[in-house]
This record gives C-alpha cells, structure tokens and sequence, in this order.
C-alpha cells in the first residue's frame, strides 16, 4: 500500500469529487459510515459515546458519526465549539446534529465537569490531516484533560495534534484505536509518533483508483498484496538444487545458540541445502540441534577463517563475536568477495570498527542492523525520521538494502524506496529474534528470490509468524524458537492466498 503525504491526500480527496459521483459530503458521509460500521461491531459493552467535533472536516466526520450512531441506537453527547467557523460540510452535519433532540450539544469547556462513565468511549474528531501547527490554548488543555481519562478512547483518522508526515512537538491525543480513511499515515509507523494511535484500523473509503495508481510516493506499507505479488508457490517439479544453497556463518564459544537458531531458520524456511561454518566447539551443539545442516569448521572457539562455497548464498554474524582474528579474517574475506551478502550482528559491529570498512560491502548486500548497530555504523540521528533519511542517503550511497529493524522494521533500497513492516510484536524483543531473521532473509534469498524480495517477504515472514507464536505463548513468554514453529503455519496461510483453487 502507498503511503500518501497529507497533501496528497487532500488531492486525492478532490480528484474523487471531482471525476466521481460523489460530492464533498456524500464522501464525508461515506467515511462516517464506515467508522460507525467498525465502532458498532467492536463496542459491544460501551453504548455511551463522548464525541469531541472540530470546525473543520475532521470535527463534520464527527458531527455525522454522532447522528449515525444515535440513529443506530447509542447514546450520544456531543462536544465543539459553537460559534467556532464550520468549514461548510461540518457546518451542515453540525446542523443535522442540532435537529436531534436526544443529542445533548455542548460546549468544549463544559468538559472538565462532564460525568465521564466508565463505559463512556472518547471520540476525536478534533483534527485530522488538515492540522497545521502544534496545539495551543483550549484545544491543548482539552486534550490534555482528555489524555488523563481511564475510558477507552478513538480517533478519527489520526489522533489530534499529530501531524501524517512528520514528528511535531504538540500535545497530542492519546488513543486506543485510531480508524484512518485509506492509507497508512508515515508518523503512524515512527516509534515517536506511532505511540499516539494505539491500533490503526484503515478502513476503505474508495478513494479514486486512478489517482492512487498514477501518484508516486517512495513510501510503502508491506500488506498482503504485496506479499501476494512477492511469494512464489514451490513447484512440484523441483529438487533442492532448486531452493539453493545456504551459509550461516555464526557462533562463538558461548554464542553458539545464535548459530543455531539463524540455521534453523534458514532450513525451517525452505533453503535447498545448509551449511553452518561455525568453530569447532559448536560441531556437536550444531550438529545436535540441527541434524539436517552440514557443519564446516571455521576455527577453534571463534571463526578465523572464512572460506565460503561461492554457489552459497551467505548470511552473516549470528553469535560471531568480534575477537581480533575473526574481525582478521571477516575483513580478508569481504575484501575479496563481491556476491550480495546478508550482515547482521557481529558481522555489522566488526565493519562499523572503522568507517572505510563499509565500502568493502559488496553492493546490493543486505543489512539488517538495530538502531544501535545502525548508529555505531552511520553515527547519531536527532529522530527516527532522520534516522531513516540518513539511511536512505547510505542505502544509495553504498548501493545495499538496509533493513532498519525497530517496531516497523523498515526496507530501505538503494532506489530510496522505504517499505515499513506492520506485522511483528513485542514478543519479538528478545535475544535470538534477529538471528531468525537473518536465517530467513538468507533461506529466501537462496530460494531465487531477489534481494529486495527477499528482504520485504523475510521481515513480513518473520514477523507474522511472532504474531502466531504470541497467540499461543503470549507476548512475555513466546521465545524465538517459538517463532521458527510456526514458520509452517504461515506458509500454508500463504499458499492458501496465492495458490489458484477450484
Ligand atoms: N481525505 C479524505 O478523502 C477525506 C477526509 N475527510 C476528513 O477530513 C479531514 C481533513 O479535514 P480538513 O482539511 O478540514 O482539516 P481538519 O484536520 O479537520 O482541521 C482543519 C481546521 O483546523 C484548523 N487548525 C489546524 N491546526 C490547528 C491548530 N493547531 N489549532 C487550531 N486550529 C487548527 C484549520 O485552520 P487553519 O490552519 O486554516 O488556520 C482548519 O480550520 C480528514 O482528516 C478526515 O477526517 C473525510 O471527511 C472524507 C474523506
Ligand atoms: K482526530
């Protein structure tokens, strides 16, 4: 899915108006239905509602939602402004409002004395994507008043204050569900600003098709059609040779579990053939838990030397450790080798040692660092905006995918597109979780997927298989090896799409 900035959205707005049947209003009427639609399937124990209204067109979503939802049974109040200037289809669903009698109307600042019942739900349709500077004065104290009530809380397209494409320092409402007219919004996928949405629901408005396929943005948010367009179905007609061959060069004497744990990723994610090069002291641990890889030695208790089956496809640093002769032998190697290489960890933490280190990546190699690991290479950023803008430079510059892994991991191309990752949890935050990752990117990319391919459908995989695993163990008590078990779950899920049924 396309990521639109504000002002694109606006547009795409017009351009509807404009070559479809269907005015200002009928859209906005449009937009408050599918709200109510969501709002009257999800709170079945709330029948209270609480709707805050702006003067502009995020406050008339809100005016007509309360009158749907009145008229669907539930029992409104309604709070603005009154003598606040309507933008005109606000100011005619404030009237349709106003000729409700069993809506009470009232004015923001009655708020602070209002009965709040615990079952009461919190509506903001204060201000959508037409905010245009931080909140002051009475709308700052109201939503700051309404950020300290314990009721369930929703916004309307995004939480006021919060601004679609950049970080602001406004107060900003604080929801539990955030229902976005038909685009993922860039702040929702930021740690700084996406804390302020609670869960995003997009709900589909039928915005011009025409205008979304022609208008070009560099931001995208990895959902299931682009998966489906992605994953490829196994032919019965195949062979492992087919689904290529892998490396996992990892393990250290007591890091020896990352090795495994990247090994059996890769093998539980369909490679042809693995290898693990590890050192000696992981021979019987590798060839214990994962029996169906070959072991190579590649030193004592640390890897020294990196001699690598160049029809392999590589994936390195899962529990390498930086001792001086590994980072000796990882440097000679990168030195002369020039395939696409998946970096993560150790791997990453030798390379950032020295800055020139990093024209030594061969191009279109995968990166797959931590804010940390990518601070340590490409130095400090003020936020995780800039973050991703230095990244995108370096993404260019050093023609390499960096997969920037943080809540919404994000794929960055040489190419300067950003695709953001929105499967995934918390459970994920755990030691061993990106030694998986890197398994799975490097088992996909064996498998003739290309780099970009690889990186987009390994960060969806992995991701929505944590999503299954929490299901089962929780959030708290899932562990990546938990993750690795439902690998098979989302392959059938995913075949089940892809695949042409009678
Ligand atoms: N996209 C779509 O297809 C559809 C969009 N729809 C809905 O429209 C929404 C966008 O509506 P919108 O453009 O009228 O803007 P909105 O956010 O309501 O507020 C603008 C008003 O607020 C004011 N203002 C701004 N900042 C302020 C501040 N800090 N403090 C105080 N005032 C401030 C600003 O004044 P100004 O900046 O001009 O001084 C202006 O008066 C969108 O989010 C969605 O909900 C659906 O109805 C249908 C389909
Ligand atoms: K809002």
């Amino acid at each position: 899915m396309k990521i639109f900035t504000a002002e694109q959205i606006r547009d795409c707005d017009q351009y509807t108006i404009k070559n479809e049947p269907v005015s200002s209003m009928q859209l906005m009427e449009r937009a408050a239905e599918a709200c109510v639609e969501w709002i009257s399937e999800n709170c079945n124990h709330h029948r209270n509602f609480a709707i805050f209204c702006g003067s502009g067109n995020n406050g008339g979503d809100g005016f007509a939602i309360a009158r749907m939802l009145y008229q669907k049974g539930f029992d409104v109040d309604v709070f603005t402004n009154m003598k606040a200037k309507f933008s005109p289809d606000a100011q005619e669903n404030f009237r349709h409002v106003k000729e409700i009698t069993g809506i009470s109307v009232r004015e923001f600042k009655e708020t602070s004395g209002y009965r709040f019942d615990s079952r009461t739900v919190i509506i903001d349709a204060l201000f959508g994507t037409g905010l245009s500077r931080s909140l002051d004065g009475e709308m700052k104290d109201l939503v700051e008043f309404l950020n300290l009530q314990k009721n369930i809380k929703i916004s309307i397209d995004l939480p006021s204050g919060l601004m679609a494409d950049t970080i602001s320092d406004s107060e900003i409402f604080m929801a539990d569900y955030t229902l976005t007219f038909q685009f993922w919004k860039k702040s929702f996928l930021h740690a700084e600003t996406g804390k302020f949405t609670g869960k995003v629901q997009v709900l589909d408005i039928h915005l011009n098709q025409d205008y979304i396929e022609e208008n070009e943005t560099r931001d995208f948010v990895i959902d299931d059609e682009v998966i489906k367009s992605i994953f490829k179905i196994r032919s019965e007609f195949s062979h492992k040779g087919t689904y290529g061959k892998v490396n996992i060069i990892g393990g250290s004497y007591g890091k020896m579990g990352a090795a495994v744990l990247s090994t059996r990723a890769a093998l539980k994610a369909g490679a042809g053939l693995t290898f693990t090069i590890a050192p000696k002291c992981g021979y019987e641990i590798l060839q214990t838990s994962d029996p169906e890889a070959m072991f190579i030695e590649g030193g004592k208790d640390f890897i020294e030397s990196f001699h690598i089956d160049e029809t392999a496809v590589c994936g390195i640093g899962p529990g390498l450790g930086t001792h001086e002769k590994t980072a000796e032998g990882f440097l000679k190697f990168l030195k002369s080798y020039s395939k696409p290489l998946i970096l993560d960890a150790d791997a990453l933490n030798i390379i950032a040692q020295n800055p020139h280190h990093l024209n030594l990546i061969p191009e279109k190699s995968i990166i797959t660092p931590h804010p940390k690991e990518f601070e340590r290479l490409f130095g400090k950023t003020e936020n995780s905006f800039q973050r991703t803008v230095l990244a995108k430079d370096k993404s260019r510059e050093l023609k390499i995918y960096i997969v920037l892994k943080d809540h919404h991991t994000q794929i960055i191309t040489p190419e300067g597109m950003v695709f953001y990752n929105i499967t995934g949890n918390s459970g994920l935050a755990k030691g061993g979780s990106g030694d998986i990752l890197t398994g799975i990117v490097t088992s996909f990319l064996a498998q003739q997927y290309t780099e970009q391919e690889a990186a987009i459908l390994g960060v969806w995989f992995h991701g929505r298989a944590a999503e299954y695993a929490s299901e089962k163990h929780s959030k708290e008590s899932m562990l990546p090896s938990d993750v690795i078990n439902e690998f098979g779950n989302v392959f059938s899920v995913l075949n089940d799409k892809v695949r042409k049924l009678l």
